[in-house]
């Protein structure tokens, strides 16, 4: 994780609520820069941090099928208005040379790539990405359904528009009957 400044984001977050008309010395308000500046280094904790560590847990077991965790949930906060997107995340691989990871740390990869001011399609892209750098499956494929709070809360307010970004690697993205049969298995 990187060095996170508490300090400085606490003086932003008092300028910020003078900036809208609040009076940040009211008594509800005086601790609220800190709990800010704690709830970003938690939101942000995935800044500076290779999410391929976290896909140390490898074992060799020959298994050339394809493996799937669904269902993931991650929380991140959208890049361009800092509010949150969140949903779930669905991750199939095809291990390759028995390089078979760890369950949990197909969740922690979602985790480390979502907690940083992102984009849905980066997160998605990265996500594939990190699998095929580190144990070079045969094939990978990501999908993300997510809700946008930025189309939500504000802006053009469309609670419940869902959306779906998926990225596919190797065979899945060579190969369109394999890889309608594993997004079946994800979204089913
Ligand atoms: N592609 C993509 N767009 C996103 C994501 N999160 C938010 N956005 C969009 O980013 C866009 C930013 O558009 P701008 O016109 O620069 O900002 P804005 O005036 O606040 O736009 P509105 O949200 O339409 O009010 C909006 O269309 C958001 O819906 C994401 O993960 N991926
Ligand atoms: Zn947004």
């Amino acid at each position: 994780m990187k060095d996170v400044n508490y300090a400085q984001i606490e003086e932003a977050v008092r300028m910020i609520l003078q900036a809208v008309g609040e009076n940040p010395d009211r008594e509800g308000l005086l601790d609220t820069p800190k709990r800010v500046a704690k709830m970003y280094a938690e939101v942000f904790a995935g800044l500076g941090k290779n999410p391929e560590d976290e896909l140390s847990a490898l074992f060799n077991e020959l298994h050339e099928e394809v493996v799937i965790v669904k269902d993931i949930p991650f929380f991140s906060m959208c890049e361009h208005h800092l509010v949150p997107f969140y949903g779930k995340a669905h991750v199939a691989y095809i291990p390759r040379g028995g390089r078979v990871t760890g369950l949990s740390k197909l969740a922690r990869v979602v985790e480390t790539v979502a907690r940083q001011p992102q984009l849905q399609e980066r997160i998605t892209a990265t996500i594939a990405d990190t699998l095929v750098n580190k144990i070079e499956p045969h094939g990978v494929a990501v999908i993300i359904e997510a809700e946008h709070m930025c189309m939500t809360m504000r802006g053009v307010k469309k609670p419940g528009a869902s959306t779906i970004t998926t990225a596919v690697r190797g065979v899945y993205h060579e190969d369109p009957q394999a890889r309608a049969e594993v997004f079946s298995l994800m979204r089913g």
